[in-house]
């Protein structure tokens, strides 16, 4: 079973406004509410593509109660913790450039982190488990590497999905999979990295340290996959980018999804990509058809 963690969930709001104006009144034409964090993203991309997970993490108040109902109508399976604050509303403002603002969340007490981790404990070789996003300011920065150790210790198959340099932390214990951006790959090495060429030497010393396999999207410059064998690069589909919110979660559902079920490397990179870029062309998340369109486009080679 693939199990993701959220330990920050959200409500994503994303609000279009056509001629934003700063300190001006302004009134949305387009809004959307989805539950987000981007575990949350992953299974929903996995249920689109016909692939059972269980997400985890911690949700609270009216916030939390939509991201259930929401999981709960799409019949998406979950078991989340319950804490005392309202889940975070981040809002995707959309005009003639993309904005974020991401909310603080709710705290989370060090019982119900005990929870999380008892839950973690009882996954087994059989199982993946998705940590993904931001560690939220009540929890310890390297819970990330507490929950990778857990997993190496049970040989549960670990996939971070991260910023910052604590990531690193987490190459102890071996993960199956890291899926930086470029900037979060140049922030690990304090370098900015713009093209798969640059990329290339960072991925390597991530595998080196002990990733089993990297995935660095580029966005619209491709992706890379890079393990001991093998770099790959896959061009990206030709389209209009809609809304990038969860493309980099899409990356992961897809190849992981498609890994676990027939353990083959380069086809699940190009499913990953393809999930991708169906993410970023659509208004929500990909659907099953865009990602199988889309997947034909997508040319792999080795560098
Ligand atoms: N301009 C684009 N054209 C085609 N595909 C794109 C484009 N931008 C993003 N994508 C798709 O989305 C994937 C992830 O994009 P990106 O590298 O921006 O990751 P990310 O920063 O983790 O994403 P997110 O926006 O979810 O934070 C890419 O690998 C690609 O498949
Ligand atoms: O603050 P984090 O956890 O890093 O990111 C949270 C978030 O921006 O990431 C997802 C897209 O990847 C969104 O659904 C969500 O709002």
């Amino acid at each position: 079973m693939i199990y993701t963690c959220t330990l920050n969930p959200s409500i994503d709001f994303i609000v279009h406004i056509n001629d934003f104006k700063m300190g001006d009144l302004n009134k949305i034409s387009k809004e959307m509410k989805y539950p987000g964090g981007k575990g949350i993203n992953v299974a929903r991309v996995l249920k689109r593509l016909g692939i059972k997970s269980k997400a985890l993490g911690f949700v609270g108040g009216f916030t939390g109660e939509f991201i259930e109902d929401y999981l709960h109508s799409e019949e998406i399976d979950f078991d989340f913790i319950k804490v005392n604050g309202d889940s975070r509303i981040n809002i995707k403002l959309k005009t003639d450039v993309e904005t974020e603002i991401n909310g603080l969340g709710p705290s989370i007490s060090s019982e119900q982190l005990s929870e999380m981790l008892e839950k973690i404990k009882s996954l087994s070789s059989e199982d993946v488990l998705v940590l993904a996003g931001s560690i939220p300011v009540s929890l310890p920065e390297d819970i990330y590497v507490k929950m990778a150790e857990i997993c190496r210790q049970n040989d549960v198959k670990v996939i971070v999905d991260a910023s910052g340099k604590t990531l690193l932390k987490t190459l102890e214990f071996k993960p199956f999979l890291l899926k930086p951006n470029h900037h979060e790959l140049g922030e690990l090495f304090d370098v900015e990295i713009t093209t798969p060429e640059e990329a290339v030497p960072y991925g390597k010393k991530l595998v080196e340290l002990g990733a089993e396999n990297v995935i660095v999207s580029l966005a619209g410059k491709g992706a890379l996959l890079i393990n001991k064998d093998m770099v790959l690069h896959a061009n990206v589909p030709s389209g209009i980018v809609e809304n990038s919110v969860g493309a980099g979660d899409s990356v992961v559902a897809g190849f992981i999804g498609t890994y676990m079920n027939d353990r083959d490397l380069k086809e699940a990179f190009k499913m990953g990509v393809a999930s991708g870029s169906a993410t970023a062309f659509s208004p929500d998340l990909c659907t099953r058809e865009q990602v199988y369109t889309l997947r034909k486009q997508i040319e792999v080679v080795e560098r």
